[in-house]
């Protein structure tokens, strides 16, 4: 029995499908029927569910964007820092091994030798750095309350995308963005997101954090590009001349785009798609299902 806290949200709901589709046994919770931010009512749900893992997908990221989280610190504090310690103290004390989602968000740009940011690179923007968004210095605190973990993943997000128009979805973003910014990044298509976090379980991978992105990064310009070949022939794009001008008028506080390496997930024999594919995979399946 696997127990998923979050199930409400974006992610949450991902995860929920895909263990229903993989006929897994789970159990939704909502801090609605049960608060799981309290260390004894996890402790007594994990104990009377038998639980023997454990998916954190809750968290605080803001609505519409990460932008809303400087106006709401101590829920973002709440969710994202002080909530995985008590998901760790509480899965420690029963003795079942579990996984977090975490982002990429705590990094910024490349590495110094132009390559990916592995696992073993130390979050670039964060606190410590002192040059983050409160959302991202919120999630990198959270990972450091996990550091030294023993049976934890920690699952590394990024700008999640997939063939349903959404609110959360980046394509969506893109698509209703009225200027958009030119930045490169890797990002996850959210189901392959999930489906490589459960087969990280269900496969016994080493426990440990993995930057769960699709291969390779891509640029602004190129998936407006895939968007106009794919989906909206007509549609145009007006792009913000500098950063320094997106954060003048579109952003209340700096974003974090980067590159990620996910060679270490794939390592362990988890198949991730190209980037560029699993934008176009998703394209395609968005136009199918609106000329139905
Ligand atoms: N969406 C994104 O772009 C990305 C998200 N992530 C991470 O994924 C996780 C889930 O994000 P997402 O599904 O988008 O978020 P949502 O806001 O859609 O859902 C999060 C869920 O978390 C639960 N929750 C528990 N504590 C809190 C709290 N203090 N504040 C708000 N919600 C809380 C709520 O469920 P309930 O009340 O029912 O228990 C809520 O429905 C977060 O940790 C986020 O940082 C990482 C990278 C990208
Ligand atoms: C607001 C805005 C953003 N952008 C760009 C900036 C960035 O590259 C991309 C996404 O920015 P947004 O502000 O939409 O999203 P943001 O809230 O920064 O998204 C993040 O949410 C949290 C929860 C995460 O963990 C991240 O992985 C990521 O998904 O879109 C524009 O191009 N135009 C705009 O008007």
């Amino acid at each position: 029995m696997i127990l998923l806290l979050g199930s409400t949200g974006y992610v949450g709901g991902a995860f929920q499908k895909r263990l229903d589709q993989l006929e897994m046994p789970y159990r939704a919770l909502s801090r609605a029927q049960h608060d799981y931010t309290d260390l004894d009512t996890l402790i007594e749900v994990i104990r009377e569910t038998k639980a023997t893992f454990l998916i954190n997908s809750a968290g605080y990221t803001g609505k519409p964007n990460v932008d809303a989280c400087e106006l709401h610190k101590s829920e973002c504090l709440d969710g994202n820092a002080i909530l995985p310690g008590t998901v760790r103290s509480a899965c420690e004390h029963t003795g079942i091994p579990w996984g977090h989602v975490s982002s990429g968000c705590i990094y910024t740009g490349r590495r110094d030798d132009g390559q990916g940011f592995t696992e073993a690179d130390s979050p670039n923007f964060s606190f410590r750095t002192n040059n983050c968004s409160w959302y991202s210095g919120t999630k990198a605190l959270g990972e450091e309350v996990l550091e030294d973990a023993e049976n934890t993943f920690v699952w590394r997000l990024r700008i999640p995308f997939n063939h349903q128009d959404s609110p959360r979805n980046y394509l969506s973003k893109l698509v209703r963005y009225e200027r958009l910014l030119q930045a490169e990044n890797s990002i996850s298509h959210l189901d392959d997101f999930v489906s490589a976090c459960i087969a990280c379980w269900t496969k016994r991978v080493p426990f440990g954090t993995y930057n769960v992105t699709n291969t390779g990064s891509v640029t602004t310009k190129r998936v407006t590009e895939l968007i106009q070949e794919h989906l909206l022939p007509e549609k145009k794009y007006d792009f913000f001349e500098s950063e320094a001008e997106f954060m003048q008028i579109a952003a209340k506080t700096p974003r974090s785009n980067c590159v990620m390496d996910n060679s270490k997930l794939l390592a362990t024999g988890i198949q991730m798609r190209n980037v560029e594919d699993a934008i176009v995979a998703s394209l395609d399946q968005w136009r199918a299902s609106s000329d139905e």
